[in-house]
């Protein structure tokens, strides 16, 4: 099977429609006020009519209460929750099992110390999302647009399918899988020409190489 994409983070209908047609495996919606990249729920609803079967909706929240799940799984027929907070193993649990949702748990690697943490986060997740740690001051935990070291995770077992983040772009994609050999890649920033604004084109390169056969 091949490499799957994410395209996290759209807010409109031509990004939406240029990560489908290029064969997106997944795209997200983020749901994080904070966000260049926030949507509400009615928005992310609108969106979700234009996305077929076969990829999923993937739903990304930051700490959130139960109230905040409710209130977007009201509007949006998600297929997929993405924790990209400090969401504590039994929360991840938790969430799991009261919105009967598979959940992606995001780790956030900066160096070796990080690594233990995939293994517990793989014991109660469905899949995990390995992105790069957030700087100390930022304001965002994820979408930041910056790599970490590939070769930490070489030859590394995960006890989950998983997706690789972290400053991904079309330009070095091809290498960071080659690395790797992660199953699936998410990207955000690296296929905007502005912060929270996609570019098509960008999409359609970054899936194209993500896709294409490593030699
Ligand atoms: O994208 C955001 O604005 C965001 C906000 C809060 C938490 C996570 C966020 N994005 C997480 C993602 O899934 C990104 O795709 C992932 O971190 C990689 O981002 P990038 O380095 O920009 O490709």
């Amino acid at each position: 099977m091949g490499v799957s994409v994410k395209i996290c983070g759209l807010t409109e209908a031509e990004g939406l429609a240029a990560a489908i047609e290029a064969g997106a495996r997944y795209v997200g919606f983020v749901f994080f006020e904070k966000s260049p990249r926030h949507v509400t729920p009615e928005a992310a609803a609108a969106l979700a009519v234009q996305v077929p079967m076969g990829v999923a909706k993937v739903g990304l929240f930051v700490d959130p209460d139960d109230a905040a799940l409710d209130r977007v799984l009201a509007h949006v027929p998600l297929d997929l929750i993405q924790l990209h907070g400090s969401e504590s193993p039994d929360r991840v649990a938790g969430i799991r099992s009261r919105t009967g949702l598979p959940v992606m748990k995001a780790i956030g690697v900066s160096g070796p110390q990080d690594l233990d943490r995939i293994w517990d986060y793989g014991l109660v997740s469905d899949m995990l999302l390995i992105d790069a740690k957030a700087p100390e001051d930022a304001v965002l935990p994820g979408g930041n647009g910056l790599a970490f070291d590939w070769r930490l995770l070489v030859g590394r077992q995960m006890l989950k399918p998983w997706l690789l983040a972290g400053g991904l772009t079309p330009e070095n994609v091809t290498e960071a899988i080659r690395l790797t050999r992660a199953q699936g890649v998410d990207v955000s920033s690296g296929v905007e020409s502005a912060p929270g604004v996609k570019d098509p084109d960008r999409i359609r390169r970054f899936i194209a190489r993500a896709t294409a056969p490593i030699l």
